[in-house]
């Protein structure tokens, strides 16, 4: 059976095949439709290059990157994205920040200028629901990081898209406000149903949100094993301080060890 977004065989190397960086190489892994991955393992393993891939801003040297069941052969418009630096301009609302993808991505492009008042307020409910409702006309400067990673969650997913990519998306808050948005995460995926990426270096946040954990080894990066986490969904936060979650916690660290030992 093949993913919603399937890797196989994958290699990269940066800068030139002869004396580059291989940076992924062998890599295969396959994350189902809706599905909730997290993808963790030693710092430069090639999580960020992964990212590139399955969004199609690179192209692999070898074997196949298939999104939708379609090859990826460049920029993948069904994916949003999100990363460690919410990056907003900063002479933009946070709600025409949150408008930008739609000014970009086609059909909503073209449909923009006929139908603007349903966009905003799809923009608008977005913002509701990740708890920022009447911060839309602030400027991104005049909200705290932690909203301003609620707008960013906000503007990857205004276009609806079936596959949100989110490159250590929290890794830069506070520990409260970074459970705080795994909270906002998990109603997120649970009400939009999006198939999700998510590349991070923290364990806890892994298995608090993810069906399936992939491991990779040191670089060059591969897929050394996955791990499926049957947690009962809504997952309240106090399940992170619990034993049993502790464990699969300690159980993931012992592989990123062994992966950067035998590196
Ligand atoms: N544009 C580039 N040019 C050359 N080498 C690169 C480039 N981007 C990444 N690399 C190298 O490729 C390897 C994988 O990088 P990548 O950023 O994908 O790793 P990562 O697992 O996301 O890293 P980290 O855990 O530190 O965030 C690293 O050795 C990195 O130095």
């Amino acid at each position: 059976m093949t993913g919603f977004v399937d890797l196989r065989g994958v290699r990269l190397t940066y800068g030139g095949t002869a004396d580059g960086t291989l940076a992924l190489d062998g890599l295969t892994m396959a994350v189902n439709k809706g599905e909730f991955a997290a993808v963790v393992g030693p710092s430069g393993c090639g999580k960020s290059t992964l990212m590139k891939l399955a969004t199609g801003l690179m192209r692999p040297q070898a074997g196949t990157v298939e999104v939708a069941g379609k090859e990826v052969a460049g920029p993948v418009s069904i994916a949003g994205m999100a990363f460690q630096n919410p990056s907003m301009l900063p002479w933009r609302t946070t709600l025409d920040n949150v408008m930008l993808p739609l000014e970009i991505v086609q059909p909503h492009r073209s449909r923009l200028k006929r139908e603007r008042e349903a966009y905003l307020k799809k923009a608008e409910d977005l913002l509701a629901l990740v708890g920022l409702r009447g911060f839309g006309q602030k400027f991104p400067w005049q909200l705290s990081g932690g909203m301003q990673q609620r707008a960013n969650l906000c503007r990857a997913l205004v276009h609806d898209p079936a596959l949100l990519m989110l490159d250590e998306p929290f890794g830069a808050l506070d520990a409260f406000t970074r459970e705080e948005l795994w909270q906002v995460m998990r109603d997120l995926h649970a009400e939009k149903g999006f198939t999700t990426i998510l590349v991070t270096h923290d364990l806890r946040e892994a298995v608090y949100l993810a069906d399936r954990i992939f491991v990779m080894s040191a670089r060059p990066g591969k897929v050394i094993m996955e791990r499926k986490i049957d947690f009962p969904r809504p997952r309240p936060i106090d399940l992170t301080y619990e034993a049993g979650f502790n464990d699969i916690v300690h159980e993931l660290r012992g592989y990123i060890a062994e992966a950067r030992a035998a590196a």
